[in-house]
């Protein structure tokens, strides 16, 4: 008998399940993904929302108004204030952005960074991010950032070929998912030892966890394809520490080491 998360096969030590037992583990598992719906609501409302920047909201507002369901590719709040916390403990000053849209984590970032500190912000669409300057500049960040349009890869190279020094205390990457894999290739080398690379998404609305059928859009598959190749190749890369934080979407945090 199948089992919901999509296994083909049954691990050693697992029993088969009767179709009563099947229909209940089904229940059971809508339940859960409906306690993860409340637990997140709870997050928001309860510790998230009342934290977040003035600028911050109504950039997200904004956002809301003019991309509708689109906006939610922007991170949610609580994954702000995680990102925004890490940067700060980490004192990073020199940092990276892929993957702008309207600027949610581009503006938490130049809020968390230092008066002299700078981000690196790229996306190979320039509208969205041209939207949310304006709450930017209403935030006295917009002089920590530089915007290149451009897509991610041809950007990483240019910087390798023009320095290829490791520069960046901080990477946070959020831009085309097929691409993480090469784009973490590029990161190794642009981002300091000790310095950490964000990976966003990494859970894909937990679909990583599920079977490819739970996912019809083919699209979307090849996301989830690229993103569960991508957390088995992070596991088992051992130049950096990793940990996959159930933050959003997931953010994977990988450490370089060497
Ligand atoms: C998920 S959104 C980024 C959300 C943003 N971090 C935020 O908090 O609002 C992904 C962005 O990646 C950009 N993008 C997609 N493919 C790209 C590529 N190959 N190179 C650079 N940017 C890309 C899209 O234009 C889009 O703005």
């Amino acid at each position: 008998m199948k089992k919901n998360r999509g296994e083909e096969e049954m691990d050693e030590g697992e029993e088969e399940l009767d179709e009563g037992e099947e229909e209940q583990s089904v229940n059971g598992y809508r339940r859960q993904k409906s306690r993860v719906a409340d637990f997140r609501s709870y997050i928001l409302e309860t510790t998230a929302y009342p934290r977040e920047h003035e600028q911050l909201k109504k950039l997200r507002e904004a956002t809301v108004h003019k991309y509708g369901n689109l906006s939610e590719i922007g991170v949610p709040v609580d994954e702000g204030l995680f990102l925004s916390m890490l940067i700060k403990m980490m004192n990073a000053k020199n940092t990276l952005e892929l993957g702008v849209f309207t600027g949610y984590s581009l503006l938490t970032t130049a809020l968390a960074l230092p008066e002299d500190g700078r981000v690196t912000a790229i996306d190979i669409d320039k509208e969205a991010y041209e939207m949310g300057l304006e709450f930017i500049k209403n935030a006295g960040v917009d002089h920590k950032i530089n915007f290149i349009q451009s897509d991610s890869l041809q950007a990483l190279d240019k910087m390798l070929s023009e320095n290829p020094k490791p520069e960046f205390d901080f990477a946070f990457v959020d831009a085309d998912k097929p691409d993480y894999a090469n784009i973490h290739e590029r990161l190794m080398k642009l981002v300091k030892v000790g310095g950490i690379i964000a990976f966003d998404n990494t859970l894909w609305s937990g679909f990583v966890a599920e079977g490819e059928e739970s996912m019809p859009d083919p699209h979307m598959r090849v996301y989830r394809k690229a993103l569960m190749d991508l957390n088995k190749q992070l596991a088992s890369d051992p130049r950096i520490e990793l940990s996959q934080v159930s933050i959003g979407d997931g953010v994977t945090l990988c450490r370089r080491l060497v």
